[in-house]
């Protein structure tokens, strides 16, 4: 469940930016079968998830994975793109989403240009 009176992975209070985008994401087509999707990953080591362009697979699914723990232990969620700017700019939206610092929090690799995600739990 998420908490939003702290942010669990700055231990910060939140942005008023970041409620206004978790209101938006939260009319997402994924958020309506979030507990679903967590079910079956947590029944399953491999899953497919289809959906349609801008249902929010890239954006949410790796928030809501972290949300239900899948990040901690030094386990990191990646989520990968076929090009290096689309990896750069998904990264920099989860960042934001998240109301963290890109770099800290979230990260990205590519061949040329590596912004590692410093923390972890
Ligand atoms: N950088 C961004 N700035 C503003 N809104 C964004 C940004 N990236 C995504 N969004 C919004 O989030 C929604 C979900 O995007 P997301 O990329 O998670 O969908 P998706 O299901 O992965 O789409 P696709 O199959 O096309 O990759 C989009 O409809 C868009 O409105």
């Amino acid at each position: 469940m998420l908490n939003l009176t702290i942010n669990r992975y700055t231990n910060g209070p939140y942005s008023n930016r970041f409620f206004e985008i978790l209101e938006k994401g939260k009319t997402l087509p994924v958020w309506q079968r979030k507990q679903e999707f967590l079910d079956i990953l947590e029944r399953n080591q491999i899953m497919i998830l289809v959906g349609d362009m801008g249902s929010g697979k890239t954006t949410q699914i790796p928030q809501f994975e972290l949300e239900a723990g899948y990040g901690v232990y030094r386990k990191q969620v990646a989520c990968t793109q076929p090009r290096r700017v689309a990896a750069m700019s998904v990264s920099k939206r989860v960042a934001e989403e998240m109301d963290v610092t890109i770099g800290e929090e979230v990260g990205s690799a590519s061949d040329s240009r590596i912004v590692l995600a410093r923390r972890q739990y």
